[in-house]
Protein backbone atom coordinates (compact mmCIF):
# COMPACT_ATOMS: atom_id res chain seq x y z
CA UNK A 1 0.00 0.00 0.00
CA UNK A 2 1.32 3.59 -0.87
CA UNK A 3 1.06 5.69 2.37
CA UNK A 4 -0.52 9.48 1.61
CA UNK A 5 -0.49 12.04 4.35
CA UNK A 6 -3.19 14.57 4.01
CA UNK A 7 -2.17 18.11 4.87
CA UNK A 8 -5.92 20.20 5.41
CA UNK A 9 -7.31 17.44 6.30
CA UNK A 10 -9.96 19.08 7.85
CA UNK A 11 -10.91 21.25 4.92
CA UNK A 12 -13.95 20.85 2.52
CA UNK A 13 -11.48 19.34 -0.23
CA UNK A 14 -8.94 17.60 2.09
CA UNK A 15 -12.06 15.65 3.72
CA UNK A 16 -13.12 14.59 -0.01
CA UNK A 17 -9.44 13.26 -0.09
CA UNK A 18 -9.32 11.42 3.31
CA UNK A 19 -12.70 9.97 2.26
CA UNK A 20 -11.05 8.57 -1.26
CA UNK A 21 -8.15 7.46 0.49
CA UNK A 22 -9.67 5.25 2.91
CA UNK A 23 -11.70 3.00 0.32
CA UNK A 24 -8.50 3.14 -2.20
CA UNK A 25 -7.16 -0.57 -2.73
CA UNK A 26 -3.55 0.40 -3.08
CA UNK A 27 -3.33 3.72 -0.63
CA UNK A 28 -3.66 4.16 3.04
CA UNK A 29 -3.48 7.20 5.02
CA UNK A 30 -0.54 8.14 6.77
CA UNK A 31 -1.54 11.12 8.76
CA UNK A 32 -4.45 13.53 8.84
CA UNK A 33 -2.80 17.15 9.11
CA UNK A 34 -4.30 21.16 10.09
CA UNK A 35 -1.86 24.02 11.02
CA UNK A 36 0.22 24.29 13.36
CA UNK A 37 -2.10 26.37 15.85
CA UNK A 38 -5.18 24.82 14.61
CA UNK A 39 -8.35 25.06 17.05
CA UNK A 40 -9.08 21.23 15.50
CA UNK A 41 -5.75 20.06 16.50
CA UNK A 42 -6.03 16.41 18.34
CA UNK A 43 -10.02 16.39 17.30
CA UNK A 44 -10.71 13.30 15.30
CA UNK A 45 -11.29 13.36 12.04
CA UNK A 46 -15.10 11.95 12.23
CA UNK A 47 -16.13 14.77 15.11
CA UNK A 48 -15.67 17.74 12.15
CA UNK A 49 -17.13 15.10 9.19
CA UNK A 50 -19.48 12.98 10.73
CA UNK A 51 -20.55 11.23 7.19
CA UNK A 52 -17.35 9.20 8.01
CA UNK A 53 -18.26 8.35 11.91
CA UNK A 54 -16.50 4.87 12.06
CA UNK A 55 -14.76 4.99 9.12
CA UNK A 56 -12.42 7.86 9.89
CA UNK A 57 -11.47 8.42 13.31
CA UNK A 58 -8.18 9.20 13.20
CA UNK A 59 -7.29 12.41 14.82
CA UNK A 60 -6.56 15.51 13.21
CA UNK A 61 -2.81 16.36 13.66
CA UNK A 62 -1.60 19.68 14.16
CA UNK A 63 1.20 19.97 11.56
CA UNK A 64 4.81 21.27 13.56
CA UNK A 65 8.02 20.21 13.27
CA UNK A 66 7.69 16.75 14.86
CA UNK A 67 5.05 15.95 12.70
CA UNK A 68 7.08 17.24 9.32
CA UNK A 69 9.96 14.62 10.14
CA UNK A 70 6.76 11.70 10.77
CA UNK A 71 5.72 12.64 7.45
CA UNK A 72 9.41 13.16 5.49
CA UNK A 73 9.78 8.91 7.44
CA UNK A 74 6.73 7.47 6.76
CA UNK A 75 4.77 9.00 4.17
CA UNK A 76 5.30 7.82 0.32
CA UNK A 77 3.45 10.77 -1.00
CA UNK A 78 1.73 14.25 0.77
CA UNK A 79 -1.44 15.58 -0.59
CA UNK A 80 -1.75 19.11 -0.36
CA UNK A 81 -5.70 20.59 0.29
CA UNK A 82 -4.09 24.17 1.44
CA UNK A 83 -4.49 27.68 0.76
CA UNK A 84 -2.32 28.49 -2.48
CA UNK A 85 0.00 30.18 -0.09
CA UNK A 86 -0.01 26.98 2.65
CA UNK A 87 0.99 24.96 -0.53
CA UNK A 88 3.68 27.03 -2.04
CA UNK A 89 5.75 27.39 1.05
CA UNK A 90 5.23 23.64 2.25
CA UNK A 91 5.67 21.11 -1.13
CA UNK A 92 9.45 22.13 -1.66
CA UNK A 93 10.22 20.61 1.04
CA UNK A 94 8.55 17.31 0.62
CA UNK A 95 9.71 17.18 -3.03
CA UNK A 96 13.44 17.57 -1.57
CA UNK A 97 13.17 14.80 0.44
CA UNK A 98 11.85 13.13 -2.34
CA UNK A 99 8.22 12.33 -1.31
CA UNK A 100 5.77 13.27 -4.50
CA UNK A 101 3.67 15.98 -4.20
CA UNK A 102 -0.05 16.20 -5.08
CA UNK A 103 -1.32 19.48 -4.74
CA UNK A 104 -4.92 21.06 -5.16
CA UNK A 105 -4.17 24.90 -4.82
CA UNK A 106 -3.18 26.93 -7.42
CA UNK A 107 0.17 27.08 -6.49
CA UNK A 108 2.19 25.15 -9.27
CA UNK A 109 -0.64 25.38 -12.04
CA UNK A 110 0.54 28.80 -14.12
CA UNK A 111 4.16 29.23 -15.13
CA UNK A 112 4.56 33.14 -16.31
CA UNK A 113 6.62 36.13 -15.27
CA UNK A 114 4.10 38.04 -12.91
CA UNK A 115 1.43 35.86 -12.75
CA UNK A 116 1.25 35.10 -9.13
CA UNK A 117 1.82 38.48 -7.91
CA UNK A 118 -1.22 39.87 -10.50
CA UNK A 119 -3.38 37.07 -9.75
CA UNK A 120 -2.55 35.71 -6.20
CA UNK A 121 -1.11 38.50 -4.82
CA UNK A 122 2.46 36.78 -3.86
CA UNK A 123 5.60 36.70 -5.37
CA UNK A 124 6.86 32.60 -6.57
CA UNK A 125 9.27 31.60 -5.01
CA UNK A 126 9.96 28.18 -6.80
CA UNK A 127 10.36 28.99 -10.37
CA UNK A 128 12.36 25.86 -10.70
CA UNK A 129 9.57 23.67 -8.82
CA UNK A 130 6.86 25.42 -11.00
CA UNK A 131 8.31 24.72 -14.01
CA UNK A 132 8.54 21.10 -13.73
CA UNK A 133 5.16 20.57 -12.13
CA UNK A 134 2.50 18.79 -14.50
CA UNK A 135 -0.98 20.17 -14.62
CA UNK A 136 -3.01 17.78 -13.26
CA UNK A 137 -6.16 17.74 -15.65
CA UNK A 138 -6.09 13.51 -15.72
CA UNK A 139 -7.98 13.03 -19.21
CA UNK A 140 -5.50 15.54 -21.32
CA UNK A 141 -2.12 15.54 -18.95
CA UNK A 142 -1.15 11.66 -18.80
CA UNK A 143 2.26 11.95 -19.74
CA UNK A 144 3.27 14.49 -18.04
CA UNK A 145 1.70 13.12 -14.87
CA UNK A 146 2.86 10.11 -14.73
CA UNK A 147 6.40 11.51 -15.01
CA UNK A 148 6.36 14.15 -12.50
CA UNK A 149 7.18 14.80 -8.66
CA UNK A 150 4.90 17.38 -8.69
CA UNK A 151 1.26 17.47 -9.24
CA UNK A 152 -0.58 20.48 -9.72
CA UNK A 153 -4.16 19.40 -9.92
CA UNK A 154 -6.13 21.63 -12.10
CA UNK A 155 -8.87 24.04 -10.96
CA UNK A 156 -12.07 23.77 -10.69
CA UNK A 157 -13.73 25.85 -12.91
CA UNK A 158 -10.85 25.13 -15.14
CA UNK A 159 -11.49 21.42 -15.02
CA UNK A 160 -15.27 21.86 -16.13
CA UNK A 161 -14.07 24.51 -18.90
CA UNK A 162 -11.09 22.34 -20.40
CA UNK A 163 -12.51 19.33 -20.52
CA UNK A 164 -15.74 21.00 -22.84
CA UNK A 165 -13.00 23.18 -24.78
CA UNK A 166 -10.21 21.06 -25.41
CA UNK A 167 -11.59 18.84 -27.82
CA UNK A 168 -12.69 21.56 -30.04
CA UNK A 169 -9.36 23.38 -29.85
CA UNK A 170 -7.33 20.49 -30.61
CA UNK A 171 -9.33 20.07 -33.76
CA UNK A 172 -9.29 23.51 -34.49
CA UNK A 173 -12.39 24.10 -34.67
CA UNK A 174 -12.38 27.48 -33.37
CA UNK A 175 -12.66 30.36 -35.45
CA UNK A 176 -10.00 32.64 -35.43
CA UNK A 177 -9.92 35.28 -32.79
CA UNK A 178 -12.65 33.76 -30.90
CA UNK A 179 -12.79 34.03 -27.47
CA UNK A 180 -14.58 31.51 -26.24
CA UNK A 181 -17.43 32.42 -23.28
CA UNK A 182 -17.14 30.78 -19.99
CA UNK A 183 -20.38 31.49 -17.92
CA UNK A 184 -20.24 29.53 -14.78
CA UNK A 185 -21.67 28.35 -11.54
CA UNK A 186 -20.11 26.74 -8.28
CA UNK A 187 -21.56 25.88 -5.17
CA UNK A 188 -20.84 27.86 -1.68
CA UNK A 189 -18.26 24.87 -1.03
CA UNK A 190 -15.70 26.17 -3.53
CA UNK A 191 -14.91 29.22 -1.27
CA UNK A 192 -13.45 26.64 1.35
CA UNK A 193 -14.99 25.94 5.08
CA UNK A 194 -13.64 28.70 6.64
CA UNK A 195 -16.82 31.09 8.07
CA UNK A 196 -17.00 34.41 6.05
CA UNK A 197 -19.59 36.88 5.91
CA UNK A 198 -19.67 36.25 1.94
CA UNK A 199 -20.64 32.28 2.20
CA UNK A 200 -23.30 32.36 5.40
CA UNK A 201 -26.39 31.09 4.45
CA UNK A 202 -28.34 33.76 5.02
CA UNK A 203 -26.08 36.50 2.83
CA UNK A 204 -25.79 33.79 -0.29
CA UNK A 205 -27.39 34.84 -2.82
CA UNK A 206 -26.65 33.68 -6.97
CA UNK A 207 -24.74 36.20 -8.21
CA UNK A 208 -21.51 37.20 -10.00
CA UNK A 209 -17.97 37.75 -8.86
CA UNK A 210 -14.26 38.38 -10.23
CA UNK A 211 -15.47 39.91 -13.26
CA UNK A 212 -13.15 39.84 -15.45
CA UNK A 213 -10.17 39.66 -13.06
CA UNK A 214 -10.78 35.68 -12.20
CA UNK A 215 -7.72 33.94 -11.49
CA UNK A 216 -8.89 30.77 -13.77
CA UNK A 217 -9.15 33.11 -16.77
CA UNK A 218 -5.81 33.17 -17.53
CA UNK A 219 -5.27 29.20 -16.18
CA UNK A 220 -8.23 28.13 -18.81
CA UNK A 221 -6.68 30.27 -21.08
CA UNK A 222 -2.98 29.08 -20.67
CA UNK A 223 -4.02 25.33 -20.41
CA UNK A 224 -6.20 25.90 -23.47
CA UNK A 225 -3.71 27.82 -25.89
CA UNK A 226 -6.72 30.25 -26.69
CA UNK A 227 -7.76 33.52 -24.76
CA UNK A 228 -10.95 32.89 -23.18
CA UNK A 229 -13.59 35.29 -21.51
CA UNK A 230 -14.48 33.55 -18.09
CA UNK A 231 -17.52 34.40 -15.69
CA UNK A 232 -17.71 32.75 -12.19
CA UNK A 233 -21.55 32.84 -10.36
CA UNK A 234 -22.10 31.89 -6.53
CA UNK A 235 -25.11 29.63 -6.30
CA UNK A 236 -27.00 29.19 -3.83
CA UNK A 237 -26.31 25.21 -3.20
CA UNK A 238 -23.37 23.17 -1.42
CA UNK A 239 -21.27 21.68 -4.29
CA UNK A 240 -21.12 21.73 -8.05
CA UNK A 241 -20.54 23.63 -11.13
CA UNK A 242 -22.04 24.60 -14.00
CA UNK A 243 -20.53 25.78 -16.66
CA UNK A 244 -22.22 27.15 -20.34
CA UNK A 245 -19.43 27.75 -22.52
CA UNK A 246 -20.15 29.82 -25.61
CA UNK A 247 -18.03 29.27 -28.79
CA UNK A 248 -17.74 30.08 -32.66
CA UNK A 249 -17.23 27.78 -34.60
CA UNK A 250 -15.07 27.95 -38.02
CA UNK A 251 -17.27 27.78 -41.38
CA UNK A 252 -16.88 24.49 -42.36
CA UNK A 253 -17.13 22.21 -39.36
CA UNK A 254 -19.93 19.55 -39.35
CA UNK A 255 -22.03 18.19 -37.06
CA UNK A 256 -20.19 14.73 -37.05
CA UNK A 257 -16.60 16.33 -37.17
CA UNK A 258 -17.97 17.59 -33.62
CA UNK A 259 -19.26 14.75 -32.38
CA UNK A 260 -16.21 12.80 -33.31
CA UNK A 261 -14.05 14.73 -31.50
CA UNK A 262 -15.77 14.43 -28.47
CA UNK A 263 -16.02 10.65 -28.95
CA UNK A 264 -12.45 10.32 -29.76
CA UNK A 265 -11.36 12.01 -26.44
CA UNK A 266 -13.51 10.83 -24.25
CA UNK A 267 -14.88 7.13 -25.20
CA UNK A 268 -13.50 4.78 -23.03
CA UNK A 269 -12.22 7.32 -20.45
CA UNK A 270 -15.30 6.79 -18.44
CA UNK A 271 -15.07 9.96 -15.78
CA UNK A 272 -16.08 12.57 -18.78
CA UNK A 273 -19.67 11.41 -19.88
CA UNK A 274 -21.26 12.38 -23.26
CA UNK A 275 -24.67 12.25 -21.66
CA UNK A 276 -26.84 13.20 -24.54
CA UNK A 277 -28.97 15.35 -22.48
CA UNK A 278 -28.27 19.05 -21.14
CA UNK A 279 -26.09 17.98 -17.95
CA UNK A 280 -27.42 18.89 -14.47
CA UNK A 281 -25.54 18.88 -11.19
CA UNK A 282 -27.70 16.95 -9.61
CA UNK A 283 -26.69 14.45 -11.50
CA UNK A 284 -22.51 14.81 -11.07
CA UNK A 285 -22.52 16.11 -7.14
CA UNK A 286 -20.97 13.45 -4.86
CA UNK A 287 -19.65 11.78 -7.84
CA UNK A 288 -16.08 11.70 -9.94
CA UNK A 289 -17.85 12.43 -13.54
CA UNK A 290 -17.77 15.88 -15.81
CA UNK A 291 -21.02 15.33 -17.56
CA UNK A 292 -21.10 17.17 -21.05
CA UNK A 293 -23.35 17.89 -23.83
CA UNK A 294 -23.49 20.44 -26.93
CA UNK A 295 -25.66 22.01 -29.47
CA UNK A 296 -25.12 24.30 -32.37
CA UNK A 297 -26.55 26.79 -34.52
CA UNK A 298 -24.87 27.32 -37.72
CA UNK A 299 -21.19 28.85 -36.18
CA UNK A 300 -23.09 29.02 -32.66
CA UNK A 301 -22.03 26.07 -30.59
CA UNK A 302 -23.15 25.87 -26.70
CA UNK A 303 -21.58 23.17 -24.55
CA UNK A 304 -22.40 22.72 -20.99
CA UNK A 305 -19.97 20.65 -19.01
CA UNK A 306 -21.08 19.42 -14.98
CA UNK A 307 -18.80 18.54 -12.17
CA UNK A 308 -18.60 18.36 -8.44
CA UNK A 309 -16.06 21.26 -7.63
CA UNK A 310 -15.03 19.08 -4.63
CA UNK A 311 -14.49 15.85 -6.57
CA UNK A 312 -13.61 16.19 -10.64
CA UNK A 313 -12.56 19.64 -9.48
CA UNK A 314 -10.43 18.55 -6.85
CA UNK A 315 -10.26 15.60 -5.06
CA UNK A 316 -11.33 12.60 -6.95
CA UNK A 317 -8.86 14.17 -9.58
CA UNK A 318 -6.28 14.33 -7.57
CA UNK A 319 -7.04 10.37 -7.26
CA UNK A 320 -7.09 9.91 -11.14
CA UNK A 321 -3.49 11.65 -11.00
CA UNK A 322 -2.05 9.57 -8.20
CA UNK A 323 -3.47 6.39 -10.01
CA UNK A 324 -1.62 7.47 -13.40
CA UNK A 325 1.55 8.70 -11.90
CA UNK A 326 1.83 5.22 -9.99
CA UNK A 327 0.23 3.32 -12.57
CA UNK A 328 -2.28 1.88 -10.97
CA UNK A 329 -5.42 1.49 -12.65
CA UNK A 330 -7.00 4.69 -13.72
CA UNK A 331 -10.49 4.15 -12.08
CA UNK A 332 -9.06 2.96 -9.13
CA UNK A 333 -10.69 3.93 -5.74
CA UNK A 334 -13.31 6.22 -7.93
CA UNK A 335 -15.44 3.86 -9.69
CA UNK A 336 -16.34 0.09 -10.23
CA UNK A 337 -14.72 -1.38 -13.01
N1 LIG B 1 -13.25 24.07 -2.40
C1 LIG B 1 -13.14 23.77 -3.69
O1 LIG B 1 -14.15 23.55 -4.41
C2 LIG B 1 -11.80 23.65 -4.32
C3 LIG B 1 -10.65 24.00 -3.66
N2 LIG B 1 -9.44 23.89 -4.28
C4 LIG B 1 -8.22 24.30 -3.59
O2 LIG B 1 -7.91 23.34 -2.59
C5 LIG B 1 -7.31 23.96 -1.47
C6 LIG B 1 -8.15 23.65 -0.23
O3 LIG B 1 -9.45 24.16 -0.43
P1 LIG B 1 -10.64 23.87 0.59
O4 LIG B 1 -10.65 22.46 0.99
O5 LIG B 1 -11.83 24.47 -0.04
O6 LIG B 1 -10.16 24.77 1.82
P2 LIG B 1 -10.67 24.78 3.34
O7 LIG B 1 -10.58 26.18 3.79
O8 LIG B 1 -11.99 24.09 3.44
O9 LIG B 1 -9.57 23.91 4.10
C7 LIG B 1 -8.24 24.34 4.27
C8 LIG B 1 -7.52 23.34 5.15
O10 LIG B 1 -6.16 23.75 5.32
C9 LIG B 1 -5.84 23.74 6.74
N3 LIG B 1 -4.75 24.69 6.93
C10 LIG B 1 -4.81 26.06 6.95
N4 LIG B 1 -3.57 26.58 7.13
C11 LIG B 1 -2.71 25.53 7.19
C12 LIG B 1 -1.31 25.41 7.38
N5 LIG B 1 -0.53 26.50 7.51
N6 LIG B 1 -0.75 24.17 7.46
C13 LIG B 1 -1.52 23.07 7.34
N7 LIG B 1 -2.87 23.11 7.16
C14 LIG B 1 -3.45 24.32 7.07
C15 LIG B 1 -7.17 24.10 7.38
O11 LIG B 1 -7.25 23.75 8.74
P3 LIG B 1 -6.87 24.79 9.93
O12 LIG B 1 -7.15 26.18 9.41
O13 LIG B 1 -7.73 24.39 11.07
O14 LIG B 1 -5.43 24.56 10.15
C16 LIG B 1 -8.10 23.21 6.55
O15 LIG B 1 -7.96 21.87 6.96
C17 LIG B 1 -7.25 25.46 -1.80
O16 LIG B 1 -6.00 25.78 -2.33
C18 LIG B 1 -8.31 25.64 -2.86
O17 LIG B 1 -8.02 26.71 -3.73
C19 LIG B 1 -9.33 23.39 -5.53
C20 LIG B 1 -10.43 23.02 -6.24
C21 LIG B 1 -11.76 23.14 -5.70
C1 LIG C 1 -17.27 29.65 -5.06
C2 LIG C 1 -15.81 30.03 -4.96
O1 LIG C 1 -15.43 30.94 -4.25
N1 LIG C 1 -14.96 29.32 -5.69
C3 LIG C 1 -13.53 29.53 -5.71
C4 LIG C 1 -12.90 28.55 -6.64
C5 LIG C 1 -12.51 27.28 -5.96
C6 LIG C 1 -11.06 27.20 -5.66
O2 LIG C 1 -10.67 27.02 -4.54
O3 LIG C 1 -10.22 27.42 -6.69
P1 LIG C 1 -9.07 26.51 -7.23
O4 LIG C 1 -9.74 25.46 -8.06
O5 LIG C 1 -8.24 27.42 -8.05
O6 LIG C 1 -8.24 25.96 -6.16
C7 LIG C 1 -13.15 30.90 -6.24
O7 LIG C 1 -13.81 31.43 -7.11
O8 LIG C 1 -12.10 31.39 -5.81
Amino acid sequence: MLKAAIIGASGYTGAELAGLVKVHPELSLAGLYVSEGSLDGHKAFSSLHPRWRGLIDEPLLPLDDEALSRIHTEADIVLLATAHEVSHDLAPGFLAKGIKVFDLSGAFRVPGEGFYERFYGFAHQHSDWLAQAAYGLAEWNQAAIQKAKLIAVAGCYPTAALTALKPLQNAGFIADNNKPIISAVSGVTGAGRKASLATSFSEISFKPYGVLNHRHQPEISHHLDNQVVFQPHLGNFIRGILATIYVQLNDDVTDEQIAQAYHQAYDGQKIVRLTGQWPQINDVAGTPFCDLHWARDGNQLIIVSAIDNLLKGAASQAIQCININQGFSPLAGLVQE
